[in-house]
């Protein structure tokens, strides 16, 4: 994939094979620029391929998807919406959940409030975003990524913006629903303690034009705990993942 077209763009991505099983949990890492968040919008139906071919749930891609729930670094929640609001946005501006949204609102809000009583977020649904912390924010937007009950959640670097402790808190957030709802999951990261602890498997792309150039399992039990990051075979792990990083940028 080339930004501004093949030939004389700048080429992104390159030979990124991967395949991801439905229910998993997928991370990538990489240099900066190496083409991650391109790799989602390719998979999103964002941005088009000039060559190779992208497929979610054995279909081509051919434009956006609309069974995909996203988020990113900054929560960009609406200013003058509610938490409930913002959350409930994507069944309203959605064609292909407009109308459902409308014949089941009760049931729709029902599960819009279950969402945030997840991520802790109960009693928060008639705050404005201003109100809540950067951290609440980011909570209300992983459950505005999922309220229409998305098969694939795509993250982009969802806590890079947070402090330490909120970004390790939302980790164990981000666990429980995928544990509860079993949507596959690909996240793009920087933070390799990050990578280990959510994802079933890690991938590492080259710098740009990004390919995929080591992959490593990560069969540590489920639930993960924040304790369990001190374990030898944690540690290990990401000592692992880091070395190939290394390797990958002096490339
Ligand atoms: N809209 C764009 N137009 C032109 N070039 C772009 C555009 N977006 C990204 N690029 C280029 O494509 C390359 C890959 O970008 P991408 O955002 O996929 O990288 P990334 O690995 O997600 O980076 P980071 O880790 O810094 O967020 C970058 O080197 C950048 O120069």
């Amino acid at each position: 994939m080339t930004y501004g077209g093949a030939g004389n763009g700048t080429p992104a991505v390159a030979e990124a094979s991967l395949k991801i099983d439905r229910g998993e949990f997928v991370a990538m890492v990489g240099p900066s620029g190496c083409g991650k968040s391109s790799i989602l919008k390719i998979v999103s139906g964002l941005m088009p391929i000039d060559s190779g071919a992208a497929r979610v749930d054995g279909q081509a891609v051919n434009g956006p998807l609309t069974m995909v729930g996203m988020a990113f670094q900054n929560a960009t929640l609406l200013p003058w919406r509610t938490t409930l609001e913002n959350v409930l946005l994507p069944l309203e501006v959605s064609k292909t959940h407009r109308r459902s949204f409308r014949r089941k609102k009760a049931a729709h809000i029902a599960a819009a409030h279950d969402l945030l009583k997840i991520v802790g977020l109960e009693g928060y649904e008639g705050h404005a975003p201003h109100e809540l912390s950067g951290g609440m924010q980011q909570r209300a937007s992983l459950c505005r990524a999922l309220i229409h009950a998305p098969d694939l959640l795509l993250l982009d670097e969802p806590f890079a913006a947070l402090d330490a402790f909120t970004r390790e808190e939302l980790w164990g957030v981000l666990q429980e629903l995928w544990m509860r709802k079993k949507f596959t999951v690909v996240l793009v990261t920087h933070d390799l303690r990050e990578a280990v602890y959510l994802a079933d498997r890690v991938y590492v792309v080259s710098k740009r034009p990004g390919r995929i150039v080591y992959e490593r399992p990560i069969a540590l039990p489920r639930p993960r705990t924040l304790e369990s990051t001190f374990d030898g075979n944690f540690v290990d792990l990401v000592h692992g993942l880091r070395d190939h990083i290394g390797e990958v940028r002096a490339a």
